[in-house]
């Protein structure tokens, strides 16, 4: 498969203050990269403008071999990259959540019955089938991380950009999305300040300050605990 993603020197800024500062990435087909950085120094911008909900002031974004410029570039992609975004109440719309998982797929083609039986499957394979009937808008800050991660996974993605997936995870939950993460065949881009999830799941890390991105190194060592650690990597 053509690489999922290729980002050539994105700059983009808001209120005239640079965000990004030519960022320049790429990742491979089954990748998993971490992007760590303080509050604020731009990871969900950055996730943003890969999927074309930021406007870059300059640069390229290349997705599946193609440079998208236009909405209708981007639109086109959308469907291969599941973006969990950073609160779950902006991505869940629809009323139960058998409903909610089966709406992309639903949306791309599937008649109703094989869109159920595909989220059925689903959230069989995410461990967490028991909430199906339930009404989206009564689940708990956890069960709903999870139920986002179904709808992106019933979409069947290349690409999944994650945006604190753990966030209001409990431990069970939290074993549930490593495993389906783990499992999980096509890239991904993880945005966390969980130490010990990002040491779990990434095969490379990328720290983003002042607008850039530098190689960093993941440790997970033991002491008494278990103590994960993500910092830069020293120059050359
Ligand atoms: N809609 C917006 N309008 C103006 N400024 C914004 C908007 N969204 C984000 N920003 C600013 O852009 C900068 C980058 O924000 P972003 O959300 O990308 O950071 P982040 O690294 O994801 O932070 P966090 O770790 O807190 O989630 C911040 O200074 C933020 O205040």
């Amino acid at each position: 498969m053509t690489e999922p993603l290729c980002l050539q020197n994105l700059s983009v800024s808001r209120d005239g203050k640079a965000i990004l500062d030519g960022i320049d990435l790429r990742l491979g087909e089954s990748e998993r990269l971490a992007i760590v950085g303080a509050n604020g120094a731009g990871k969900t911008t950055l996730l943003r403008s890969i999927v074309g909900l930021e406007k870059p002031d300059a640069g390229d974004v290349i997705l599946f071999g193609d440079v998208c410029k236009r909405e209708r570039d981007y639109r086109a992609k959308r469907p291969r990259i599941g973006f969990l975004f950073q609160e779950s109440d902006d991505q869940l719309f629809c009323p139960s959540v058998i409903e909610d998982v089966a709406f992309g797929p639903l949306n791309t083609g599937a008649s109703e019955a094989e869109a159920r039986l595909i989220a059925a499957q689903t959230l069989e394979c995410l461990g967490i089938d028991h909430l199906a009937e339930r009404f989206t808008h009564r689940l708990s800050g956890g069960e709903k991380r999870l139920v986002c991660l179904a709808g992106l996974l019933a979409m069947r993605p290349n690409v999944l950009l994650l945006d604190e997936p753990t966030n209001g995870v409990d431990a069970e939950n939290g074993a549930r999305l490593r495993a389906a993460l783990l499992a999980f065949p096509g890239a991904i881009i993880l945005v966390s300040h969980d130490d010990r999830f990002v040491a779990e799941i990434a095969t490379r890390a990328l720290i983003l300050a002042e607008g850039r991105l530098k190689p960093a190194e993941i440790h997970d060592h033991v002491h008494s605990h278990r103590h994960p650690h993500i910092h830069a990597k020293p120059a050359p």
